[in-house]
């Protein structure tokens, strides 16, 4: 037993845990063992103040020796940097995984405001938002707020003088004391103001139309007549836009309104997703670790991001051993026997620092826990919300670091990478759908620290193992069909629909469905993505009649009383138009019966056209989230335009598509086109694996816009009905896993009826294109649909399905035609809403308007959930009479 009295602190060396008489004594010892007997002896005399105050005046033989404390010391001073160089290697490590962390919730954040947003409206805005609807003053007054009729020379103070509509064919409002249209297009529509009028003059492109306003011009509204919303109005293409803005997909014009002000306001951005507080994971279980210095962690993070339904499964197993209990006491050992206050016998005590051995294990064994697991849905977390904390869930992760064969390191001898981390971190579940795995993180940190050479007393070895593998696996951000089920290896799978079955019946492990998500049938075309765009001019319909008649200078009580009841029963409560004062001041001609005007109306055309497409093109391809690279085909529609080469060329370079992007032009299909557009695509798309076809459809009415003539009543219902826009679809089949197909075009079906090819008749004439519109068109159309339609739907192998057991995406011709297709079909009254809200809030837009159906479809699809129906119908009707028709397969999320 070595005893000694408590040092008084004033005495104390360094930090004051190893005394001065403690030092003596280990110095006399090796000067006693080494046979320095002068020495020895001419220190003890020395030294004596301190040996004397010892109770014991000999040197204690268990007293270990001084080479065997410093060789110790050295070696573990030796590990200790070790140590801290591997701290500060995995520090780098995990900053780095953090960043990659941040980029793919980034990443994911992006995802989140735009496949999984709705699909933006058309410009107009809610009425709540705070904005001044401004009606452009006449270019010629630039600075005052009074709007001028250059055709009539009256000066009017409200916005019924301003601008024009334009419609296909013979049937064309009139009167344009339009904004100027310098305006661009393309315009975003996010701007706060809806404007009516012309910006500052500028000057008139040669080409016409389409060229933008400065913004700076018009956000200081200079030329414009400011007028207050109704605060308590709200046409219903507000109501779509607040609901759909979102995706930021369509033309995000600032529109200028024609024909005076509306209660409409400014388009609003819609972009926010629920936040939805996570769950928290369950604590990890705390276990005491045992005795032997292993760690092992296995960590998997398995992710879909399907937000509908999904699962996050965080499972962690660590298993902690701490050191070997003689290493703690060797060094206890070493201590014990240099303290004298110690009671015990042995001279062994507890040291208040941590021992070496802990140096080595700290950093990892704080969160010891064992098979600990946590899982949490997805409805919960919210994954792709941006607020998701990756970095925090994953907290250390460690990616990359299977290269922890710093040389430095001792490798064990003995050790089995496969048994430490429990998996083969490459594994990749091979029941995974392919190209569904977005990415796979795996990593395995192997540590291993095996103290051999120590010079210690005793058998004492020290062996650090740490090994963890923690796997991140990103289902595809594709809401896919699927069910979701667990892998032998207890990895989260996700099975499309096609392999449910044998994943119910056959797999291991616990099954569990997030998804029901409806999968496209292998090589069918699908619907990739969607964007639209309009001109800048808007038409408010309850001011298009006086504007109308204004600009063509038509007083006829009879057509203005029959023009503002068309008005009314066209449904239609917003239109956007190419044609604007601007033009109508340049070509004062195409007001005029009769003038040779196809010059200017192409020359004004072919550049909207393309331009409107371009954007809508954009739009498309942004939510597409592929490059144009990609694009492999282009089919480019429209009726509102010739030239050669024709509006594909064009549009094609604008994109910068590849030289040998495969086009086809569809021209002068009339309002079938966009479904005879999609039927062309899906053919390309299902003969050439691989491709992506970008279908474009444009239209204007500048062709046929002319003064009302009563021998031509047809043209009044033009004038009310028909608008300008764009639209644009990508279509593919077999889909990535970075797209997001919402709709399988199943099955095309094109007919004419026989006999009926002048119902609705065309001729492009020198003055433009005449455009006669017969009034039994409704009733041919009801004649021949019943027949028409259960063509398509037999293909869907359904027998016992009905016309309402089906989703309706039908052009909306007019309100006749729907009307008479609901009735003879017995379809309940919602069946055609999406129909009928396209046509409120666009009017006939030829071409296009099936593509904003179809928008408004997908998103009540994607509301309806659970609810909503596989299969549906596209239809669009045009001159023939001409019938095309698609068999649609939703995929939103049932
Ligand atoms: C235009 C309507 C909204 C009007 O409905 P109403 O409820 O007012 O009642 P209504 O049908 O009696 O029509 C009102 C007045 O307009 C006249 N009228 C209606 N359609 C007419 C036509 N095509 N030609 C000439 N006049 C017409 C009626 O004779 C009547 O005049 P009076 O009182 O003097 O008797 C509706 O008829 C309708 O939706 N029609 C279908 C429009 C259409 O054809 N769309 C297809 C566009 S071409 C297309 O989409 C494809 C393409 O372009 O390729």
């Amino acid at each position: 037993m070595v005893r000694t009295t408590k040092p008084k602190s004033a005495e104390r060396v360094g930090k004051g845990k190893v005394t001065p008489m403690q030092v003596a004594f280990l110095v006399d010892r090796y000067l006693c063992d080494n046979r320095f007997l002068e020495t020895r002896s001419v220190f003890r005399s020395e030294a004596s103040s301190l040996i004397s105050k010892s109770p014991l005046r000999e040197v204690p033989c268990s007293l270990i020796p001084l080479d065997d404390i410093l060789n110790e010391y050295i070696s573990l001073k030796e590990q200790k940097v070790i140590v801290d160089q591997e701290k500060a290697r995995l520090d780098q490590e995990k900053t780095r995984v953090q960043n990659l962390l941040q980029g793919m919730q980034d990443v994911m954040n992006v995802y989140n405001s735009t496949a999984a947003s709705a699909p933006p409206p058309p410009a107009i805005t809610s009425s709540a938002a705070p904005t001044a609807i401004q009606v452009a003053a006449s270019t010629s007054q630039p600075s005052n707020s009074i709007v001028v009729s250059p055709l009539g020379g009256a000066v009017h103070h409200s916005a019924p003088n301003l601008m024009s509509a334009s419609l296909p064919g013979n049937k064309r409002v009139g009167n344009f004391t339009a904004p100027s249209s310098t305006q661009s297009v393309t315009r975003k529509r996010k701007s706060p103001e809806v404007s009516l009028g012309a910006p500052p003059p500028t000057s008139v492109s040669s080409k016409g139309v389409m060229k933008k306003i400065p913004r700076a011009a018009a956000a200081k509204g200079t030329n414009y007549l400011t007028f207050q919303p109704s605060p308590n109005t709200q046409t219903p293409v507000n109501n779509n836009s607040v609901a759909n803005d979102s995706s930021d997909l369509t033309s995000t014009v600032a529109k200028r309104l024609c024909y005076g002000p509306s209660d409409m306001s400014p388009p609003t951005t819609n972009s926010a997703c629920p936040k939805t507080p996570q769950k928290q994971l369950s604590p990890q279980q705390e276990v005491t670790p045992p005795t032997n210095c292993t760690i092992l962690t296995k960590e998997r993070i398995t992710v879909s991001p399907n937000k509908q339904i999904g699962s996050y499964t965080v499972e962690r197993s660590r298993i902690v051993s701490s050191f070997s209990p003689v290493k703690s006491s060797k060094r206890d050992h070493v201590k014990g026997r240099l303290n004298f206050d110690d009671d015990d016998e042995e001279a062994t005590m507890h040291s208040d620092a941590p021992a070496s051995g802990d140096l080595v294990s700290s950093s990892y064994s704080s969160g010891s826990g064992s098979g600990s697991e946590a899982e949490v849905d997805l409805f919960d977390i919210d994954f792709l919300n941006e607020n998701f904390p990756f970095s925090e869930v994953l907290g250390d992760f460690d990616l990359g670091c299977e290269g922890i064969t710093d040389s430095c390191l001792p490798q064990p001898s003995d050790f089995h990478m496969e048994t430490a981390s429990g998996s083969s971190p490459g594994s990749v579940n091979e029941n995974l759908v392919p190209d569904q795995v977005v990415s796979e993180f795996t990593s395995t940190v192997t540590e291993m620290i095996q103290e051999k050479d120590m010079n210690t007393q005793g058998s004492d070895s020290m062996t650090t193992v740490k090994s963890i593998t923690k796997c991140l696996r990103i289902l595809s951000p594709v809401e896919y069909s699927a069910s979701t089920t667990f892998n032998l290896n207890n990895q989260l799978i996700l099975l499309p629909e096609r392999e449910r079955e044998m994943s119910s019946s056959g797999m291991n492990g616990v099954k569990k469905q997030i998804s029901t998500r409806r999968v496209a049938n292998p090589g069918k075309a699908t619907v990739l993505a969607l964007g639209k765009a309009f001109p800048s001019q808007v038409v408010p319909q309850e001011h298009l009649v006086e504007g109308f008649l204004r600009d063509t200078k038509c007083d006829d009580p009879f057509i203005k009383e029959k023009l503002e009841h068309l008005c009314k029963t066209t449904t239609v409560k917003t239109r956007y138009t190419v044609l604007s004062r601007e033009i109508l001041d340049k070509y004062p001609e195409l007001t005029t019966e009769g003038s040779p005007t196809i010059k200017q109306r192409l020359e004004i055309a072919n550049e909207a056209v393309v331009e409107m497409a371009l954007e809508a093109s954009l739009g498309c391809i942004k939510e597409w989230g592929r490059t144009v690279e990609d694009i492999t085909h282009i089919v480019y529609v429209s009726s509102s335009e010739i030239r050669l080469p024709g509006g594909d060329l064009y549009l094609s370079a604008k994109l910068g598509l590849k030289s040998d992007v495969n086009r086809v032009m569809l021209y002068f299909l009339g309002c079938y086109g966009g479904v005879t557009g999609l039927r062309v695509a899906k053919d390309i798309a299902e003969n050439n694996p691989g491709s992506r076809v970008l279908l474009t459809t444009s239209e204007t009415t500048i062709l046929g816009f002319r003064p009302p003539n009563k021998a031509r009543p047809y043209d009044l219902v033009g004038a009310a009905l028909f608008g300008d826009g764009a639209a644009a679809v990508i279509i593919g089949a077999d889909p990535l896993p970075s797209e997001a197909p919402f709709m399988e075009l199943h099955y095309a079906v094109q007919q004419f009826v026989p006999g009926t090819q002048t119902v609705i008749d065309g001729r492009l004439t020198e003055e433009g294109i005449n455009f006669k519109l017969g009034r039994d068109l409704p009733q041919k159309i009801e004649e021949n649909i019943e027949e028409f339609c259960k063509k398509l739907m037999g293909k869907a192998g359904d027998d016992s399905m009905e016309f309402n057991d089906m989703f309706w995406t039908v052009h909306p011709g007019g309100p006749a035609i729907l009307n008479r297709l609901e009735t003879k079909l017995k379809l309940g009254r919602e069946k055609l809403e999406c129909s009928r809200r396209a046509l409120v809030d666009y009017g006939n837009v030829s071409s296009n308007t099936i593509l904003y159906v179809m928008e408004y479809m997908r998103d009540e699809l994607k509301k309806k959930g659970d609810g909503a129906q596989e299969w549906g119908l596209g239809l669009a009707f045009g001159p023939g009479i001409t019938f095309e028709g698609l068999l649609l397969r939703s995929l939103a999320s049932t």
